[in-house]
């Protein structure tokens, strides 16, 4: 059976680079690795749906907090059984973005916090009722708010496609999220996590080695 890793942080910290190196890290060890980026943009149609709200074409639909994470939840959950399939075929299934992401991100659009009624809420209607999977690691890739900033603004300007949405243009609430993630890890919710700095050179071996210590 594989192992459930997850990297989670903020728009731009750079999840999408480290889950390229921690793929090459793990292939070069002979690990086999399948690997997922939520929302499931061009695969799900609850992914697209979310797309839509994040540009502003849902109408009043992006501004409830739980109508997005209903969105959110049901591309994770038709992504459930293929998730399952993988954990038994590869060594590890690595995931950018995953239930946390709900939480860190609604909670800190409803100015809650690790502990609030939001957090409780994603918990029961992922993983109590649609059953997904549980991970077996979440790594908070940590960075100042202003570098993750920066760097998506740098992104917006060299791929269009990449340009920024409601939650990334909004300073105030990445800073919230930011909090919030940090008490995530703190509690451990869901899972151990490791809080990984995204300004140093990470050590990859390091990183994932507990999972396989026996
Ligand atoms: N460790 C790093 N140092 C400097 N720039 C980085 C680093 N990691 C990622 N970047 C750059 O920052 C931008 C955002 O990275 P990306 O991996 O797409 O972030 P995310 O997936 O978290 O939104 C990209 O332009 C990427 O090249
Ligand atoms: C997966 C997920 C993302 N989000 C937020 C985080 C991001 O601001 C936004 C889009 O996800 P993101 O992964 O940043 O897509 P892209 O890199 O193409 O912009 O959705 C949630 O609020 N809940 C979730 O469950």
């Amino acid at each position: 059976m594989g192992k459930l890793v997850v990297i989670e942080g903020l728009d731009g910290a750079g999840k999408r680079t480290l889950a390229n190196g921690l793929t090459e890290a793990l292939a070069a060890q002979g690990r086999t690795v399948a690997g997922h980026a939520f929302p499931r943009y061009g695969v799900s149609v609850h992914a697209d749906l979310v797309r839509d709200g994040l540009y502003g074409r849902l109408g009043d639909l992006s501004e409830s907090v739980y109508g997005m994470a209903v969105l959110y939840a049901l591309d994770r959950r038709g992504a459930a059984d293929e998730i399952r399939k993988d954990l038994e075929e590869h060594d590890v299934v690595l995931l950018d973005r995953y239930v946390a992401s709900s939480a860190a991100y609604s909670a800190a659009r409803l100015h809650q916090d690790e502990h609030g009624e939001f957090v409780r809420w994603v918990h029961e209607l992922e993983i109590e009722r649609f059953g997904l999977p549980v991970p077996d690691l979440q790594l908070l890739l940590r960075v100042p708010v202003e570098v993750a900033a920066e760097r998506a603004a740098k992104r917006e300007q060299a791929d269009e496609s990449r340009a920024r949405d409601i939650y990334e243009s909004d300073g105030s609430l990445q800073a919230r999220c930011g909090v919030v993630y940090d008490g995530l890890a703190n509690i451990g919710w869901l899972s151990p996590w490791q809080v990984v700095d995204g300004r140093s050179n990470v050590n990859f071996h390091s990183l994932l080695e507990p999972l396989f210590t026996p």
